[in-house]
């Protein structure tokens, strides 16, 4: 019999949440709601959730090596957050030609750079002028120098799903309305892609990929938004290994996180509900946790800036 429990931990509900990364110094889950324009952190001991509330939608946040706040994409605009302080001071705007534009998933890489994409303005979940996004690095500067914001590629539509695999040679991207998961080769010494390749196609009842996070056996994890689960799958194979429903439709993306990185953070939205009574959804936009996967999760990196 499978052990794998589901458990809402956070019951306010988020309009989108999204982009959870566990803390593990501090055992906190920080993740934003986009349109609410929160960085949210949660503490597990008391229940609690602080907020700092932004002056622009929130698509990622992600935290600092060896500094405290966060480094945050927030409109169009990446940027360092001091939480204590609650003050956003930019670094580097992205996307000047595309006002309509927001920031949307992002990530860490295993050398400290802080990936993050874009993507148009929604009049509905998932409904947008299409390819308007695209995929963006912000890099530390050395040595005393500005950090700078690199474009890798163009043409998202909706920018979501990062993460590295184990050898770091390896980065996988999800860009939604493609319903694919993608690879990259990844130089890590010098932060470029190259040589896209499809590892899944996604099966109707997935409904729209959004974003993922590898495991300590280098799997990745997706969450469905609309579809209400995360799955597992194998890129080496391309086979789909393990499926979890979650109570709620608009799962949106995952983490893994606890003391030991065994517990699954799984984030959603309930913004956008559609027509068909899912706006009735008692748990829409909690965070879950989801234990009992027999696997583990890495720590995340951190942004070296
Ligand atoms: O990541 C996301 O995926 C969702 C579905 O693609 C979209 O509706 C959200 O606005 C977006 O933040």
């Amino acid at each position: 019999m499978s052990g794998v429990q589901v458990q809402s931990v956070v019951g306010e509900a988020c309009r989108v949440g999204e982009g959870p990364v566990w803390e593990g110094a501090a055992g906190t889950l920080l993740y934003v709601d986009v349109l609410a324009q929160d960085v949210c952190r949660w503490h597990p001991h008391t229940g609690t959730v602080e907020k700092v509330h932004l002056d622009g939608t929130v698509g990622c946040a992600v935290p600092r090596r060896g500094r405290a706040g966060y480094a945050v994409a927030c409109g169009t605009t990446f940027g360092l957050l001091d939480w204590d302080e609650r003050r956003f001071t930019p670094v580097a705007a992205v996307d000047k030609d595309r006002p309509n534009n927001r920031f949307n998933d992002g990530k860490v890489d295993p050398a400290g750079r802080f990936f993050a994409g874009t993507m148009g303005n929604e009049t509905a979940p998932a409904v947008l002028e299409r390819k308007q996004g695209s995929l963006y690095s912000l890099d530390a500067g050395s040595d005393g120098s500005a950090a700078t914001a690199t474009r890798h590629f163009r043409d998202v539509d909706i920018s979501n799903g990062l993460d590295w695999s184990l050898d770091n040679a390896t980065f996988f991207y999800i860009d939604s309305l493609a319903y694919s998961l993608f690879a990259f080769k990844y130089d890590v010494t010098t932060g470029t892609l190259s040589d896209r390749r499809v590892v899944y196609r996604f099966e109707p009842d997935e409904a729209i990929p959004d974003g993922q996070c590898l495991d300590a056996e280098g799997r990745l994890w997706v969450a469905c938004y609309n579809g209400g689960r995360v799955i597992r799958i194998d890129p080496e194979t391309g086979k789909r290994l393990q499926v979890v429903k979650l109570p709620v439709s608009k799962t949106t993306s995952c983490c893994f996180g606890g003391p030991d990185y065994s517990e699954l953070f799984v984030t959603s939205a309930c913004e956008g509900l559609d027509a068909a009574g899912l706006e009735r959804e008692p748990q829409a936009g909690n965070v879950f946790k989801i234990t009992g996967l027999g696997v583990k999760g890495r720590a995340p990196f951190e942004y070296a800036g």
